[in-house]
């Protein structure tokens, strides 16, 4: 007989997912896809839907790994004008891989969030610098503050410099973080001097320039997830040794990628496997677009971990 599903909140989520654990599974996961059939993930491009009239957009997202044996599906809008909602609200429908069944909705603004700031950081343990100091976040919202989280797990940073487009949301950050935090009045002023910049803006045009950046550097380049969407100059992308979560979804999705014409050097995975070189003295990019099997594997741990301790979480 069908079992009605599972629904398990954003802030069941964030007490479920260990942020170390989905960093191990996440990297082994990131190797897995760049093994092609050999690593058993099924991940398609996602298909995005434009919805022009309210300027925002619908993606779906599948995928499966044969080694966890887990199945799950994204349905993430993204929204950039939202002002009193979130500009991401998605949710996870994770299903029984053996016959199909329905096993949970999952809220997926949060497993967005967590799983986004910890490929970065799978992407930042192999391709930083291991004495970064000084970490820049160009943006303030939602993955700023995962970013921040998930790259605490790596380096203790001396210095947290922050530019977004309103100062307001700058300094509202900067108040969480603490005594380490600056806003800056710039992006240049903001990546001067920085071991490892994070650009988790929604910009569409690009704002970091390849002269700001100390040589040697490392960007995680997260936002401008569609064609025609850029955040890196062309001179930077060309410059620097990009690396990229998925070359397939990066070379049709990544406005940095496609209007720059750089090269990929390798997927992480690639380097994960030990395929490719982790060329860290260099200044280099990561160019993420996100990637159905992130969100399959967490889901994955919070799926699990609800079915063992689900009904005490309420009482922590
Ligand atoms: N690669 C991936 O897996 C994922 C990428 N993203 C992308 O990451 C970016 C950030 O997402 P969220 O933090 O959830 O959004 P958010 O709406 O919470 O925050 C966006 C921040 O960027 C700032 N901003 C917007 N335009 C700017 C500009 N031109 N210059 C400087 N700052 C600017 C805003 O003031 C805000 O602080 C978006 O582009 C989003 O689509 C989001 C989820 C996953
Ligand atoms: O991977 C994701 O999830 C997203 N990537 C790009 C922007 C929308 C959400």
């Amino acid at each position: 007989m069908l079992q009605a599903p599972k629904y398990i909140s954003g802030e069941e989520v964030e007490k479920l997912l260990d942020l170390k654990e989905l960093l191990t599974s996440i990297e082994t996961g990131l190797g897995n896809y760049s093994k092609g059939k050999d690593g058993g993930v099924v991940q398609p491009v996602r298909l995005v839907v434009p919805i022009e009239k309210h300027h925002g957009n619908l993606g779906v997202m599948p995928g499966y790994s044969s080694f966890e044996d887990a199945l799950a599906t994204k349905v993430v809008a993204f929204y950039p004008e939202n002002k009193d909602l979130p500009t991401h609200q998605a949710w996870v429908l994770m299903q029984d891989p053996t016959n199909g069944s329905l096993n949970a909705i999952i809220d997926g603004g949060s497993i967005t969030a967590i799983r986004t700031g910890i490929a970065s950081a799978v992407a930042t343990k192999h391709l930083a610098n291991p004495n970064s100091h000084i970490l820049t976040l160009l943006g303030a919202g939602v993955q700023a503050r995962s970013h921040f989280k998930a790259l605490l797990l790596l380096h203790k940073f001396d210095e947290v410099r922050i530019f977004s487009r309103t100062r307001a949301s700058a300094q509202k950050l900067a108040k969480e973080i603490g005594k380490t935090a600056k806003v800056c009045s710039s992006v240049e002023e903001a990546v001067e001097d920085a071991d490892i910049i994070v650009t988790v803006s929604f910009a569409t045009t690009p704002i970091l320039k390849a002269e700001w950046v100390k040589p040697g550097a490392h960007i995680n380049a997260v936002g401008a997830c569609r064609p025609d969407w850029r955040e890196l100059e062309s001179s930077l992308m060309q410059q620097s040794v990009v690396y990229c979560d998925s070359r397939e979804a990066c070379s049709q999705e990544s406005g940095d990628v496609i209007l720059s014409g750089c090269d990929i050097y390798a997927e992480i995975g690639e380097v994960i496997n030990g395929e490719k070189l982790a060329l860290w003295e260099k200044t280099t990019v990561f160019k993420s677009v996100g990637m159905a099997i992130e969100d399959v594997l967490s889901a994955k741990i919070v799926f699990d971990k609800y079915m063992r301790i689900g009904s005490t979480l309420a009482e922590k």
